[in-house]
């Protein structure tokens, strides 16, 4: 069995639980809040930026132009591609994109960015590779469970999302970055192995609280001023 193979089968309870959660049952209704779905748009602006600097990040450990290659053109798709799924909650919620942008991130968001930026700054590529996958693996699971569960038509209000996440490039970014975290693990003693697992588990596990802090509209217990780095 490959190793991304084994990460997605000690995942599974929790993405049956991300399936199941309501921020995603609503998607799949077409019911969910205005307000949870401006939370999730706000948190999740800037979630795309640090993980931007998180490829940045990895190009600046990476070796091989193959690999630098590989991350430049993976902040191209977050860049001009995620736009599109924000844009339909935008409307949905009947909000301007641009009034949501530059706001401080939640605790949870907070809490997986810096995982992700911990990893890069000092894991191995593996581990790295296996922090970044649950994000457009999960999402990727998401769309076609909705697919296949809910058979949206153009009217359904959440269609683009789902239909952009259940899509094949998706897909294919799911599966590039699974090749390139099987063929590492190939190389590595069972030491990297498990840290790369926790890295991973880890971020699948925030994945999930991130669709909660959406419903919860999750806050910092106090309002003291928070600087945004980006916009
Ligand atoms: C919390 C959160 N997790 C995953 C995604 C989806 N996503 C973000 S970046 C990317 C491409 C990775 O190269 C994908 C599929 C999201 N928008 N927000």
């Amino acid at each position: 069995m490959l190793f991304s193979e084994k990460l997605r089968k000690e995942a599974d309870e929790i993405y049956q639980g991300i399936f199941r959660h309501p921020f995603v049952e609503g998607l799949g209704k077409g019911d969910l809040d205005p307000e949870s779905i401006i939370h999730y748009v706000k948190a999740d602006f800037e979630y795309l930026n640090a993980f931007m600097n998180i490829y940045g990040l990895a190009i600046a450990k990476s070796t091989r132009r193959e690999d630098m290659a590989y991350f430049h053109e993976q902040i191209a798709f977050v860049l001009n591609g995620e736009i599109h799924p924000h844009n339909n909650l935008c409307r949905v919620a009947g909000v301007a994109y641009d009034d949501l942008k530059g706001f401080p991130l939640p605790p949870t968001a907070d809490h997986y960015v810096s995982h992700m930026k911990s990893t890069a700054l000092t894991g191995s590529m593996g581990e790295i590779l296996a922090a970044l996958l649950p994000c457009p693996w999960t999402y990727y699971e998401i769309g076609k469970y909705l697919m296949e569960t809910v058979q949206p038509k153009p009217d359904h209000p959440f269609y683009e999302w789902i239909t952009f996440y259940a899509e094949d490039e998706v897909g294919q970014i799911t599966n590039e970055l699974r090749r390139r975290l099987d063929t590492w693990a190939k190389g590595v003693g069972p030491d990297e192995l498990e840290k790369a697992k926790v890295a991973f588990l880890k971020s699948c596990q925030l994945e999930y609280r991130f669709w909660d802090m959406a419903i919860t509209k999750e806050i910092w217990p106090f309002s003291v001023e928070q600087e945004v780095t980006t916009s």
